[in-house]
């Protein structure tokens, strides 16, 4: 199944958390199953906070940008559309909170799951947590806010 990333058109792909046209982004993919979506994340050693452990702010990152793709992925599908097709349903977030429950293992994957908790006109809140060897580290709400129209189109005007 892909990704939800991979489905947004080119112009809103830069993001540093999951545009795939950012090289030095995170470059996150989140899945939807129809139920949440999920995104895997391997971090690397120089996103260490102390030795052996995960950086928070890069946790907070991995669960900013799967909260909105989350919220993409879920609009699309309450709208019975198919994802990425325009008029394009692109999410900012517009509040992100998170709680660091325990220390984030360094070396294995992280599984980030997302959830929606509300769906109703442009917002969408998202319930997100990081797993990791079966232990839930972290977790998170995204309120996420469709871009309005007029910030997509100076972004996708092409002339
Ligand atoms: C980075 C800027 C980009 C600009 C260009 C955008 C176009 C491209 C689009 C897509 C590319 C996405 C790239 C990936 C992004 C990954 C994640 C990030 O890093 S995002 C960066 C950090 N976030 C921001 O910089 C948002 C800055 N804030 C804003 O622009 C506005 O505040 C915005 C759009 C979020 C909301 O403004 P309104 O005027 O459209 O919203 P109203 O109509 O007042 O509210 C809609 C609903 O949302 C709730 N809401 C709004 N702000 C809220 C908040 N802070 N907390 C809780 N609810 C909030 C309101 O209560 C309302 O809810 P009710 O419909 O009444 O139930």
């Amino acid at each position: 199944m892909n990704a939800i990333q991979d489905t947004y058109p080119d112009e809103l792909s830069h993001c540093y958390g999951c545009g795939r046209l950012n090289p030095d982004g995170l470059q996150i993919k989140s899945v939807w199953n129809g139920n949440e979506a999920i995104a895997r994340f391997t971090p690397r050693p120089y996103h260490t906070a102390v030795p052996g452990y995960v950086y928070g702010g890069l946790l907070a990152s991995l669960i900013d940008c799967h909260g909105t793709g989350t919220a993409a992925a879920a609009a699309y599908a309450a709208a019975g559309r198919e994802p990425g097709t325009a008029p394009y349903l692109r999410f900012l977030t517009a509040s992100l909170r998170v709680n660091f429950l325990k220390p984030t293992p360094l070396g294995p994957e992280l599984i980030i799951h997302g959830r929606v908790k509300e769906l109703a006109g442009r917002k969408v809140v998202v319930e997100a947590w990081i797993e990791v060897d079966g232990e839930t580290t972290v977790q998170g709400e995204v309120v996420a806010v469709q871009a309005p129209d007029h910030m997509l189109a100076n972004l996708l005007r092409r002339d």
